[in-house]
């Protein structure tokens, strides 16, 4: 397999004075994730998960050790990344559409040809939405949506320049349990059809075994890598999926290796 993202032996501490008391977020991580990999990472809170996207997506640089992605060294933000978070941080005075088409709106290709071409990006933005049960709702504001509708809208926008990977953090943490399951099944799907790669940062573990190809478990601070599982589930995975004795040994697995 050729690794499309790559940690090497990864240690970051934040600022000078945590490097000199030997105080790091993260430690020590050494990883390889395929093309196309579905990676989960689960652990207590605090253990370094959003640190180890900030490493992943160039936003932080490590303290030692190195990050590649695509075959090149990470040494600043990449472009390739969609991001999505527990809020759904749509802008309140755009519709959803508009919400959607922010990022061609800032990022280059795109900013450069977007009056040009904004008939069809507007088509692909309508197109997107449609494939996550949004149509019909393209001109409403973000409060005229529920929790639900508004983070379908946010995985829209964080994919509308069909980045290579997408990073979520948290991103289904705030809905209720059958929303949640709903929009595992949306993101689910989108990934099925497009196969780029995604790091999904959760404290729901049955999340994690649906969705997920590979699982890390992290320790608590220092954040290190205590485990690498598998989740050889068979796809397409059904909610009926998470009732199965095969499904439910996973997530009790998981479980013990956190612990308490
Ligand atoms: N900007 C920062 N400056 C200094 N320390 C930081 C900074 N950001 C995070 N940390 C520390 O790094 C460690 C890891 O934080 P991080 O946010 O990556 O954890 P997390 O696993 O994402 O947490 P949670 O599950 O609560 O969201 C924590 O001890 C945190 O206090």
């Amino acid at each position: 397999m050729t690794a499309f993202v790559d940690f090497q032996r990864v240690s970051l501490a934040y600022n000078a004075a945590q490097e000199r008391a030997g105080e790091y977020a993260v430690e020590d991580i050494s990883l390889s994730i395929g093309k196309g990999e579905f990676v989960a990472i689960v652990g207590p809170s605090g253990c370094g998960k959003s640190t180890f996207m900030k490493l992943t997506t160039g936003l932080k640089s490590p303290t030692r050790g190195t990050v590649t992605v695509g075959g090149n060294k990470v040494t600043g933000p990449l472009k390739i990344v969609g991001m999505a978070f527990q809020a759904p941080n749509l802008l309140p005075w755009r519709t959803t559409l508009d919400n959607v088409l922010l990022p061609l709106e800032i990022v280059e290709p795109y900013r450069s040809s977007f009056r040009a071409r904004r008939a069809e990006y507007t088509e692909r933005a309508r197109a997107l939405l449609a494939t996550v049960g949004l149509d019909g709702y393209e001109h409403k504001f973000p409060w005229e949506l529920s929790g639900g509708m508004q983070q379908r809208a946010s995985l829209c926008r964080a994919l509308i320049h069909e980045p290579e990977m997408l990073m979520l953090d948290e991103p289904f943490g705030a809905l209720d349990a059958f929303t949640r399951e709903e929009l595992w099944c949306v993101l689910r799907d989108l990934w099925s059809a497009r196969r780029f790669n995604v790091v999904l940062v959760t404290h729901d573990l049955r999340e994690a075994v649906f969705l997920a190809d590979t699982v890390y478990v992290m320790s608590k601070r220092p954040g290190r890598i205590m485990s690498r599982r598998e989740i050889e589930l068979p796809r397409p995975r059904e909610l009926e999926t998470t009732y199965t004795d095969d499904f439910n040994t996973l997530v009790l697995e998981l479980r013990t290796q956190i612990g308490h």
